[in-house]
């Protein structure tokens, strides 16, 4: 007798820029308590940070040791996923992490192709909402696309956000999206009982989906690399000149001040960040960082001539 093979719920993680949504997915794998999870994280540019945030190493499939992968989206998501449904032993749940610039009704109406959805059916679509972010940011056509796709609002960032504008935010979230349910995710902590089917064998509702709108390039994405070391207090001043551009940046890279490791260096919703990374990896360039605006506020030249600037001399 064959054994049964149960499908595979997705879950979905969607968002805007800098949201929280790697966070989300990391505190996932981190705590899987015994789920074999896969995720999938998207690269929103010719560099691939997500993954290396998320595991510390690169190239495609990162195995963890609690038995957890990742993985990029290159390229077309069924053929990932297929891949994905094809390891053994079989991931238990798929976390898809969308692009920040992502409206999900593209993804969740291909989720819906009928093979996928027999093995891998879409189980929850959960959006991440910057706490810290006025709540007028909703209004804006990609967000309100992000929150009509989804079943579970996670807050993030509430630590840096104070109780009334927090209340004030989820006033806005359920005035847009009443049938969701609303949680804080404090440092990426979403409770798992809302994302993941308590009973195996259920299988998810098929979801409606709006008519495809044309698609718009509303932003664009600007990687920039060097194999020199970044100078800090230069590119702290930099990023003060770019950031008023910036939709996001983020990147990784060895600098003058504390050679031979990494800095991990963010910057969403205004707010600029630096953390330790893990050793440079000998053969890939030391100052890598990938910048996103919207398109036309910042060219390719601007950024070469003000991160030149910033890495010491050859
Ligand atoms: N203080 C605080 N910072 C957070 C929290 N969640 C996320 N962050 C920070 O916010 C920044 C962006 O978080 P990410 O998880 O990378 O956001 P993202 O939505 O995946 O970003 P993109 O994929 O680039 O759109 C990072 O510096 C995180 O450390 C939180 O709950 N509290």
């Amino acid at each position: 007798m064959q054994a049964q093979i149960l499908p595979v719920p997705i879950l979905l993680v969607a968002g805007f820029l800098g949201a929280g949504k790697t966070t989300v997915v990391n505190h996932l794998l981190a705590h899987a308590e015994g789920r074999r999870i896969a995720a999938v994280v998207n690269d929103f540019g010719a560099i691939n940070i997500d993954a290396e945030l998320i595991a510390g190493s690169s190239d495609g499939v990162v195995s963890l040791s609690n038995g957890c992968i990742c993985c990029t989206l290159e390229g077309d998501l069924i053929r990932t996923l297929a891949t994905l449904l094809r390891r053994d032993p079989r991931p238990e749940f798929i976390v898809i992490e969308t692009s920040g610039i992502a409206d999900p009704s593209d993804i969740v109406r291909n989720l819906m192709d009928p093979v996928i959805w027999k093995e891998a059916p879409l189980e929850t679509v959960l959006c991440v909402v910057d706490a810290t972010q006025p709540p007028a940011a909703l209004n804006d056509a990609l967000l309100r696309s992000q929150l009509r796709a989804a079943d579970v609002v996670a807050l993030s960032k509430v630590d840096l956000a104070d109780a009334g504008a927090r209340a004030a935010m989820r006033e806005a979230i359920r005035t847009q999206r009443p049938a969701a349910v609303v949680v804080d995710a404090n440092h990426g902590e979403v409770p798992a009982a809302l994302l993941f089917p308590i009973d195996p064998d259920r299988m998810p509702e098929p979801r409606d989906v709006t008519p495809r709108r044309p698609a718009t390039d509303r932003f664009e994405t600007l990687s920039w690399t060097s194999d020199r070391r970044i100078v800090l207090p230069r590119l702290q001043q930099a990023i003060g000149k770019l950031a008023p551009k910036l939709a996001r940046a983020k990147g990784l890279f060895e600098t003058v001040e504390q050679p031979g490791r990494l800095t991990v260096f963010q910057l969403a919703g205004g707010r600029a960040t630096l953390a330790a990374g893990g050793a440079p990896t000998p053969g890939v360039p030391r100052t890598r960082i990938v910048f996103i605006a919207e398109m036309g506020a910042l060219s390719r030249a601007e950024i070469d001539a003000v991160m030149q600037g910033c890495v010491e001399a050859g």
